[in-house]
């Protein structure tokens, strides 16, 4: 791994108008899909948008938007993203980038990882964006925490919380929402992904695990429940191919959710802007 250490004090993120992290409570819930879609249905909404990937074991967000075989460049004020279109809209930091081989695992201890993730947050130039959006490991461990205090000055919009349906993934999401309470850290809402499974041939969609669990939890925790996400067979296949789902498949099933989750979350911006 090619690591090199910048000492930027221009502040990196003063240009960034919303922060936006996306946790969840437990891994393959559909973290990095959320934040891959609402990446680039915001770029659709006409915004510029950075992605930092901290989630350091499993950075699976270059590949799932073609730039697993871009490098980042290093310039006076810290590492340059990659630019994942030719338009310059997307900006994406990864650990992946820095992986010699894509599958290499990082086997590092706490304090190596929190570092990194300090730089991450401080030493990438990512210039103008109206939003970036900051995909987390799962779970709440040091590595989290290292991201919150040291988002703290930049005041983050808040966090998204994404949960499957099943009732032990619910459960996770709960303890996001106490960590969320505990670091300050305001909840933008609860998204539940994989709800419900839509039929490739007839376009049905049917509930294969209990449905309305993260709408339930988000009354219960009085905070706004964004929105379903169902289990899309056309999704998937554009992530595994790097393609922009919203541009190839504006007539299934997820693209509605995903559009209405992104106007949620504008419009929350917009409050924060007013
Ligand atoms: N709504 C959906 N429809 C179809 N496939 C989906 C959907 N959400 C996620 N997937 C697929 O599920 C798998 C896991 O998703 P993803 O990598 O986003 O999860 P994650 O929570 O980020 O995982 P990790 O714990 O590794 O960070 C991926 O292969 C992705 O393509
Ligand atoms: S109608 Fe029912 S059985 Fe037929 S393809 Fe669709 S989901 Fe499958």
């Amino acid at each position: 791994m090619h690591c090199v250490l910048f000492l930027s004090d221009q502040g990196n993120l003063s240009s960034v108008r919303h922060i936006v992290l996306v946790l969840s409570g437990k891994g393959g819930v559909g973290k990095s899909t959320i934040s891959t879609e609402l990446a680039l249905a915001l770029r659709h909404s006409g915004k510029r948008v950075g992605i930092l990937d901290v989630d350091l074991c499993g950075p699976s967000i270059p590949r799932m938007l073609s730039a697993q075989d871009k490098d980042v460049h290093q310039c006076d004020s810290g590492w340059v993203p990659v630019f994942v279109d030719q338009e310059k809209s997307i900006s994406l930091m990864s650990i992946g980038f820095l992986l010699e081989k894509p599958d290499d695992a990082v086997v590092w201890r706490g304090p190596k990882k929190n570092a990194l993730i300090k730089q991450f947050i401080n030493d990438v130039a990512w210039g103008d964006l109206d939003f970036l959006i900051v995909d987390t490991p799962p779970g709440t461990s040091d590595e989290h925490i290292s991201t919150v205090d040291s988002l703290r000055p930049f005041q983050p919009l808040g966090a998204i919380l994404v949960t499957t349906p099943q009732a032990v993934s619910v459960g996770d999401v709960r303890r996001e929402l106490t960590f969320c309470k505990k670091t300050g850290l305001r909840v933008i809402g609860i998204i539940e992904n994989m709800s419900g499974f839509v039929c490739p041939h007839c376009s049905e969609c049917t509930n294969i695990f209990s449905s309305g669990g993260g709408e339930e939890l988000a009354r219960h925790a009085e905070v706004p429940f964004l929105g379903c996400v169902p289990l899309d067979p056309q999704l998937s296949q554009s992530l595994e191919q790097g393609r922009d789902f919203i541009q190839e498949f504006p007539k299934s099933a997820a693209y509605p959710a995903i559009n209405h989750i992104t106007q949620q979350l504008l419009q929350q911006a917009e409050q924060q802007n007013s």
